[in-house]
């Protein structure tokens, strides 16, 4: 295909409650929504959509949302000015750029759902999904205290969510994970994020949260730290899951190769894209290491391609693909609605779901099109 023009959409969706973890809270989500406008090889016109999931400010990693827009029109889009592009090869196209892997994974994203819904393929289907609905699982954002943690994995769970997340922090992690063990019983599937909250110092704490025979624990230390990652895993008997610190699939070997990781949380924003993201999920299977599809507060129109992404055989683990009113009142798409645990893989060509107009208009805070 030949691009021709890209619409950034910003725009800014207040989430139902605040979401606290380890690094802040969020009280609205600012999403960088692309609409791509390109032209067949046959001269059919194409239309893709795509979510870049850089957050508005720096601190889950050194992404975000400005920057990204920036880095997606005056360096990205430049670099694919009257050239043919494939979703295979757009990724190849834009190397040059260093870094900017959630930009890169959006403009990737718009190019393969241009595609395929032109071809009228579904996502699920290019990727070779096995599976027509995911297991749903849900993040928990720390609490002010902890009844009211209580109270919300209460309700998390008679909604039917199949895995609770809790979001841990210093000060804010033994006695919140014993609380919720107590109450809940030892059959719950209840895992822990720490956002890269602690250090090696705080092994010997850390280590107290093998009792709770949680499925792992993620991301505890920095996301440069490997090597510490790997020593802290051999300190606990709960797997070891990274997530900020697999930023490709050569980061993923190292860490598997480290014994960092024994459980990965694939985001394809963070990794560059779906097909990397795919790449990492052949890689981790292939060294018997379980993935689990990771959520970056996404809208529907990301929410749409990590259920295809997670319908791999290699997703034994349920993700963070929750309900659309999880986090969001009212959806850009149509709701993903959890259904007896489970969401549904989209059926239709490319991502199966776009923005609905009035949602997009009600939630814009910018337009910018981009003539390529
Ligand atoms: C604002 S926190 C985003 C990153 C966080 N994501 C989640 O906790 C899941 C959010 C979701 O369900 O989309 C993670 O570190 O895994
Ligand atoms: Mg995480």
């Amino acid at each position: 295909m030949k691009i021709d023009e890209l619409i950034l959409h910003t725009v800014s969706m207040p989430l139902v409650a605040p979401f606290t973890t380890s690094f802040g809270t969020q009280t609205v989500r600012t999403a960088l929504i692309l609409e791509l406008h390109a032209t067949a090889a046959d001269g059919a016109p194409l239309v893709g959509w795509a979510e870049c999931v850089a957050d508005e400010h720096p601190l889950y990693s050194g992404e975000f949302l400005p920057a990204a827009k920036i880095v997606i029109i005056d360096h990205l889009l430049p670099r694919l000015r009257d050239v043919e592009v494939t979703a295979e090869t757009v990724g190849h196209l834009l190397r040059v750029v260093v870094g900017h892997r959630m930009a890169k994974a959006a403009v990737e994203m718009a190019v393969l759902d241009a595609q395929l819904r032109g071809q009228g393929v579904s996502l699920g289907s290019y990727f070779g999904a096995v599976v027509d609905r995911v297991p749903s699982g849900v993040s928990v954002g720390i609490q002010p205290t902890t009844e009211q943690l209580l109270d919300v994995v209460g309700g998390y769970l008679d909604q039917g969510y199949v895995r609770i997340k809790l979001k841990i922090e210093p000060g804010r992690d033994i006695e919140r994970v014993r609380a919720v063990r107590e109450r809940f019983g030892d059959d719950v599937l209840l895992q822990v994020d720490a956002n890269a909250a602690y250090t090696l110092v705080d092994a010997p704490l850390l280590r107290r949260l093998d009792e709770f025979n949680l499925l792992l624990i993620e991301q505890p230390l920095g996301e440069e730290d490997l090597r510490q990652h790997a020593a802290l895993a051999r300190q606990m008997s709960t797997p070891m899951c990274l997530d900020e610190s697999i930023t490709s699939a050569e980061a993923a070997a190292a860490a598997i190769a480290l014994g960092a990781a024994a459980v990965i949380n694939i985001k394809a924003g963070r990794v560059g894209g779906y097909l990397e993201a795919r790449r990492i999920h052949d890689l981790a299977r292939a060294n018997g290491i379980a993935v689990w599809c990771g959520g970056m507060v996404e809208t529907g129109v990301g929410r749409a391609a990590n259920a295809a992404l997670a319908a791999l055989p290699g997703f034994t683990l349920p993700g963070d693909i929750s309900g659309s009113d999880r986090f969001y009142t009212k959806d850009l798409t149509e709701p993903f609605v959890m259904q007896d645990g489970y969401i549904q893989v989209p059926t239709g060509p490319g991502l199966g779901v776009e923005p609905l107009p009035d949602a997009l208009a009600e939630f814009s805070i910018d337009t910018t099109p981009v003539v390529i």
